[in-house]
């Protein structure tokens, strides 16, 4: 068992600190005042006021000596949601997320704050202004899906105001924005490679993107937020843009400012999404043989030609959320952010 040492209510950590929205975070944390450890299992930066911790969640002792004397810790660390690979979610999602919550209770950490996401209860069919009662998927469409539901439930049940231990979960949805290593990226790669011709379904089917700094603003807001006699403790809370956009018009405006033609010419929801379970069960029985990776998942698939947007209402009446980037400034500073990303830079 570690010594204890007083935690003071500015100190805090960040695991998977090193990562696109976790970085975000500290920055803010920063800005505000608070004094930030990151515990990721790569360095990505260097920041005065940052120190560093390198290890895997999935040891404790480590964390043990990250989270000393830290009394907020904000979990943000997961695999990439594009691997396929099970037994990493399930060791770093779920068994890793215990091991946070027994090294927080060893050593008096008093709130986790975890991220988790919106696709919690997306089952590959619409969700028109889902709220929080919405039951987990019963069949979660990926591993890494499955594994988030567990890591939801884990840190939930681990809220208990009796033994000191605060727990919320913000639950994010299409975070964009600077520095995002996979939507703008994958995306533009797709428009290089000449697939971004075509808008799956009608086109008509509304989403949340929701800009960094408003998923940022979330996690401050409930960490903050969250006392004993607040309503938000053991609880989930979507956090948005709360400006739902249709999904092909959101990708064109960012395939258009970064110099990219829009996906012009339909095809059917029904067959591409056919398609797509056919290239991915192929990749599965050729992949003793040869290793590849199908662009267009049954996940993007369905996340492309669906509605799925939530209220996050109860965001706003707990914890007093509102968003803080509109969605056309959100877009305007992402594109601006990746001149390497230009048609033809
Ligand atoms: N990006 C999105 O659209 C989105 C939406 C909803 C929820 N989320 C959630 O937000 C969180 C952050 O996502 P992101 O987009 O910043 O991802 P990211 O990949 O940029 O960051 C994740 C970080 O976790 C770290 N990490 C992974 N395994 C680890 C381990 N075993 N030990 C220590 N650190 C480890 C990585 O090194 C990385 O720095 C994740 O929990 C993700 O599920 C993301
Ligand atoms: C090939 C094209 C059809 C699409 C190219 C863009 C996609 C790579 C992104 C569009 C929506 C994105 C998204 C995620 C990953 C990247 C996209 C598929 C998540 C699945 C990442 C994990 C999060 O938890 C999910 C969430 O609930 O927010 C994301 C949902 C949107």
């Amino acid at each position: 068992m570690a010594t204890r040492i007083r935690p003071s209510s500015k100190r805090c950590a960040v695991i998977g600190g090193s990562g696109f929205l976790g970085r975000h975070l500290v920055e803010k944390l920063l800005d505000k005042g608070y004094t930030v450890s990151v515990f990721d299992i790569r360095q990505s930066y260097e920041l005065p006021g940052v120190t560093f911790h390198q290890g895997d969640l999935c040891d404790k002792q480590s964390l043990l000596t990250a989270l000393h004397g830290v009394s907020l810790v904000f979990h943000c660390a997961s695999p990439a949601p594009a691997s396929d690979d099970k037994a990493l979610f399930q060791r770093v999602n779920i068994q890793g997320t215990q091991a946070v919550l027994q090294a927080c209770t060893e050593v008096g950490v008093q709130k986790v704050v975890l991220t988790s996401s919106a696709s919690v209860v997306f089952e590959g069919t619409d969700i028109k202004d889902g709220r929080e009662d919405l039951p987990y998927a019963k069949k979660p469409i990926d591993y890494y899906t499955q594994t988030k539901i567990e890591q939801e439930k884990l840190v939930l049940k681990a809220c208990d105001k009796e033994k000191g231990l605060l727990t919320v979960a913000i639950r994010p949805h299409g975070i964009f924005g600077p520095r995002d290593p996979q939507l703008v990226p994958i995306l533009v790669d797709t428009a290089r490679r000449g697939k971004m011709k075509f808008i799956i379904g009608d086109g008509s089917n509304l989403v949340d993107f929701t800009f960094v700094d408003n998923v940022v603003h979330g996690h401050i807001l409930a960490a903050e937020s969250l006392r004993p006699e607040s309503p938000i403790c053991g609880k989930a809370y979507h956090i948005t843009n709360d400006e739902p956009v249709r999904f092909w018009d959101f990708m064109s405006d960012i395939l258009v400012g970064l110099g990219y033609a829009a996906p012009r010419y339909h095809l059917p929801y029904t067959l591409v999404y056919g398609l797509s379970l056919l290239l991915w069960l192929l990749s599965l029985l050729l992949s003793p043989l040869v290793a590849f990776k199908p662009t267009f998942t049954p996940m993007r698939v369905a996340l492309a030609g669906t509605h799925h947007f939530y209220s996050c209402s109860r965001a706003k009446q707990d914890m007093g959320y509102k968003p803080v980037v509109s969605l056309k400034d959100g877009i305007r500073r992402t594109v601006e952010s990746y001149p390497h990303l230009r048609h033809g830079a």
